[in-house]
């Protein structure tokens, strides 16, 4: 690589022989260009390809220290060194205390050294604009990202922030950096709603990857809560000693909201919000199991409406939605909240009674169900019935699984309503199904 090095002085034999040992240096290849007046160099700075500056701060149009402040002032990025004679001396440490990378000795020129220094602060400058862009690069990136960025020193005191994380905690980088992490990312559990251990400081002990708890809530600077996911990591320093911590976190509050939605909408009617088949069947097995462990008795009623079709041909399909709604919230009143009352499809619900000892539970509530429904509903002015016919089954006795008491239940169900509708029957084994 040519090192392109810009002589300016007014001395024309120093020109000569920093030229000639610049020439012949091993250290090179170098490029040399001699001007003798400082705007004269101004000007061929600006069309740029210097890598260093040779100045003589005696010019024939600026003199002592402010040749190197004007031309420091004009390019700071390319290194200066001066030259100087004995009695300029003083004026060239001044220049290096101001910015000068150093100063050449008159007659001293001709030393080896010379151009080997000129190399080493050319190379040396390239590694610095190297290393600038690598920073600047992250500096963009981690400004960028969406992920939250926090990190710390080895004491948990921050030390930087970036634009996601102080959207996210509410706190400013300004205000942050110096605090203590523990003030800054406060996190609780979402269930427990226990503060949880501060991950920094747990990174900090293990010197190792901390993943956060699932379901973490972190608490932002004016107390509102967010759903985050996050890991923090040990950071360690040039000799590979653990020097702070940086912790990653993000937002899950709609990620978590879309899952609770969908879940909701795969067990649930969409009509009437009632558990659908799926977690009716859920429940069911959940309940025998429950029931096997306690001795207790299931219940499940199959209720299906008389006459509903009747209610959509004379009355139209939305006022049978309204109706199936209206029902629905009453079956609701009718049973405790630890029952499940179900939409199994068209006219039929299903309410599973868990808890009960005796049959005598179950009639008591199909007779109040039964009753409650004889109530006439309301509906855009208008008195809506909605009676119905109710299928009785029992665990143990008349099915081991939820598909052998949904279908006991069903035939109960179709018996009471050939036998006149409005009523109810248990399951008994010599009944009919459809
Ligand atoms: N409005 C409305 N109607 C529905 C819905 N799902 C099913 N249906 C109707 O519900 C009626 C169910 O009819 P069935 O149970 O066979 O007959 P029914 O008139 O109730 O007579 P029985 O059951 O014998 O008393 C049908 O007309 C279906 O079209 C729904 O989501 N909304």
């Amino acid at each position: 690589m040519v090192h392109r090095i810009l002589i300016l002085t007014s001395n024309s034999d120093d020109a000569k022989i920093l030229q000639e040992a610049l020439l012949h240096s091993r250290d090179g290849p170098f490029l040399t260009e001699c001007l003798d007046r400082l705007d004269a160099g101004l000007s061929r700075l600006h069309t740029g390809g210097i890598d260093l500056i040779l100045v003589d701060l005696s010019l024939s149009d600026s003199q002592g220290i402010a040749t190197f402040n004007d031309l420091f002032a004009a390019f700071p990025k390319i290194p200066i060194m001066t030259l100087s004679a004995e009695e300029e001396e003083a004026a060239a440490i001044e220049a290096v205390k101001l910015g000068a990378q150093g100063y050449l000795s008159k007659g001293y020129f001709v030393s080896s050294l010379v151009p080997q220094s000129l190399r080493n602060i050319i190379l040396r400058k390239n590694v610095e604009k190297q290393l600038y862009k690598e920073q600047a690069r992250a500096e963009i990136v981690l400004k960028s990202i969406g992920d939250a960025i926090v990190c710390t020193d080895i004491n948990g005191e921050i030390d930087y922030l970036n634009a996601a994380a102080e959207e996210l905690t509410g706190w400013s980088k300004t205000d942050a950096c110096g605090q203590q992490i523990e003030k800054i990312f406060k996190t609780i559990n979402g269930v427990s709603r226990q503060a949880d251990v501060n991950t920094v400081e747990l990174v900090l002990k293990k010197n190792e990857i901390v993943d956060l708890p699932a379901n973490t809530l972190l608490i932002r600077k004016d107390g509102s809560e967010v759903h985050i996911e996050d890991s923090a990591s040990p950071i360690h320093d040039y000799d590979g000693q653990l020097a702070g911590a940086v912790i990653v976190f993000h937002d899950v509050s709609i990620a978590q909201a879309v899952t609770v939605k969908m879940t909701h909408l795969a067990q649930h009617d969409a009509l009437t919000n009632l558990p659908n088949r799926t977690l009716l069947n859920d429940r069911i097995a959940q309940a025998i199991n429950l029931a096997k462990r306690n001795g207790t008795r299931l219940a499940l009623l199959f209720l299906d409406l008389d006459n509903f079709k009747h209610t959509n041909d004379s009355l139209g399909h939305a006022s049978g939605d309204a109706l199936l709604k209206s029902v629905a919230l009453r079956l609701s009143d009718c049973v405790r909240g630890s029952d499940t009352v179900s939409r199994y499809g068209g006219d039929e619900f299903i309410i599973l009674l868990v808890g009960g000892k005796y049959a005598e539970d179950a009639a008591l509530i199909a007779e109040k169900i039964r009753v409650a429904l004889l109530r006439p509903f309301q509906h855009e002015e208008r008195d809506l019935y909605a009676k119905a016919s109710i299928g009785i089954s029992l665990y143990p006795n008349d099915g081991q699984n939820a598909e052998t008491l949904i279908s006991s239940a069903d035939t109960a169900m179709y018996c009471a309503k050939i036998e006149g509708s409005n009523n109810f029957k248990f399951f008994r084994s010599d009944m009919k199904s459809k």
